[in-house]
Parts: C-alpha cells; sequence; structure tokens
C-alpha cells in the first residue's frame, strides 16, 4: 500500500463523518439554506485565495520544470474553474458574487489557512503537500459520494456543483498531488512522515470544521453577542 493511500484508510473517520454533514447532505438534496451557503462563499472565496498563494509558495521551492508547470496549472484551475462551484450557489440564492467577496474569514476558515501557511512556510515541500491534499480529496469524493447517491439531473439545483467536483479535472489534481508526495515519501524518515501525517489529518478535519463553520454561520464573539 502507497503512503497516500495509508492517508486516506486512516483518516475515513473523517471522510465518512464529512459525507455525511448536515451541509454536504443538503447539497445532495437540493435542501441547504441561504445564509448557509452565503456564509460558504464568502469564507471559500478567500480561502481559494490563500490556496493558491500556497501554491504559489510551492512553486517556488520547485526545482523541477513538471512540479512548477503543475503548480501554475492548479492556480490557474482555482481562478478560471473554481468560480463556477461558486457562481451555482450564487444563483441559487439569487446574490451577486462581488457582494460576497473581501469579507473577513470566520474562525474556523482562518485556522484552516494558517494551517497550511505554517507548513508551507516552515516545512519539507512534502509536509506542504500533505496539509494540500485534502482539500482537492475530500471534494472529489464528496462529488462522487452525492452522484451515487442522489444521481442528479440537469434539474437539480446543486447539479452543476457535484458534478463540477465529481469530474475528471479534480480526479486528475488529486492524482497528481498523490503522485507526487508518495515519491518524496519513499525517501522520508519516519519522523518527517509523523510530520506529513500529522498536517494531513488536520487539513481533514478542518474541511469538516470548514462545512460545519458554514452550516452555523459561525462567527468571532464580541461583547454584543455574549451579551445578547
Ligand atoms: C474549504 C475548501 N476545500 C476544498 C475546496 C475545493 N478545492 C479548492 S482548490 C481546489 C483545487 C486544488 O488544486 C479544490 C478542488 C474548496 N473550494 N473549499
Amino acid at each position: 500500500m502507497n503512503f497516500t493511500d495509508q492517508l486516506r484508510e486512516e483518516n475515513n473517520d473523517i471522510f465518512q463523518l464529512i459525507f455525511n454533514h448536515p451541509f454536504v447532505q443538503g447539497i445532495g438534496t437540493g435542501e441547504i439554506s441561504k445564509d448557509a451557503l452565503a456564509h460558504y462563499i464568502k469564507a471559500d472565496f478567500e480561502y481559494l485565495n490563500a490556496f493558491m498563494q500556497i501554491y504559489g509558495i510551492a512553486l517556488s521551492k520547485s526545482k523541477k520544470r513538471d512540479d512548477i508547470a503543475y503548480f501554475f496549472d492548479q492556480i490557474n484551475f482555482i481562478l478560471n474553474d473554481e468560480i463556477h462551484p461558486h457562481h451555482n450557489f450564487c444563483n441559487h440564492i439569487g446574490v451577486d458574487y462581488a457582494s460576497l467577496q473581501g469579507h473577513p474569514l470566520p474562525p474556523t476558515a482562518d485556522h484552516y489557512i494558517k494551517h497550511m501557511m505554517y507548513h508551507a512556510q516552515m516545512g519539507t515541500s512534502s509536509e506542504i503537500l500533505g496539509a494540500l491534499l485534502p482539500c482537492p480529496w475530500t471534494y472529489l469524493e464528496i462529488g462522487r459520494e452525492l452522484m451515487e447517491q442522489y444521481n442528479p439531473n440537469k434539474d437539480h439545483p446543486f447539479y452543476d456543483w457535484i458534478s463540477f467536483y465529481a469530474s475528471g479535472d479534480v480526479d486528475n489534481t488529486t492524482f497528481e498531488l498523490r503522485k507526487r508526495l508518495d515519491i518524496l515519501a519513499e525517501n522520508a524518515a519516519k519522523d518527517e512522515k509523523d510530520l506529513i501525517r500529522e498536517a494531513f489529518r488536520k487539513s481533514c478535519q478542518l474541511e469538516l470544521k470548514f462545512w460545519e463553520m458554514a452550516y452555523t454561520c459561525e462567527s468571532w464573539p464580541n461583547a454584543e453577542k455574549v451579551n445578547s
């Protein structure tokens, strides 16, 4: 069994919690509140900005032309393609995409971004990949699970979202990240593998918490809220 297969197996508990989360199931049934969808897009727009910056850090640390091209293509993919699922949510709630951009990050999204930034700045190349991989991998599997469970047709309100993530593009992104991490892991010592394991699991946990953050419209505490 290769290293990323082991990671997937060790984190199956979190993957299952993600598939069963009420926000994710709400995408499948088509019943999810407008507030939760708007909260998700606000946080995810900023999350994707940070994700591109982290790919930029990974690119700057790459020596091989092939790796540079991969990170460059992924930044392009986020800029030009990852907006489609956001448009699907915006159209459904009848809100202009621009009005959901530039908002401060709620605590969980803030934590997730800083977790990835930490590994990008402080860790080895394989640690960065370990922290990034749950992002495409959990979404690819969510897309596939929802396709299988709900078999949506074009009339389903989230048909575009579900088919986007179940698509070959996200499969390819995941496959390429896994391939790179598996190669690096072959020569990694146990201590380094443990750090990758930790970074990967925490990103899976933060993926789960990101759904919960959107579902509960999580926000930072302040005196007004505490006293009300
Ligand atoms: C919280 C959060 N996690 C994952 C994704 C999905 N996603 C983000 S970037 C990317 C491509 C990676 O190269 C994918 C599949 C998301 N939108 N929001």
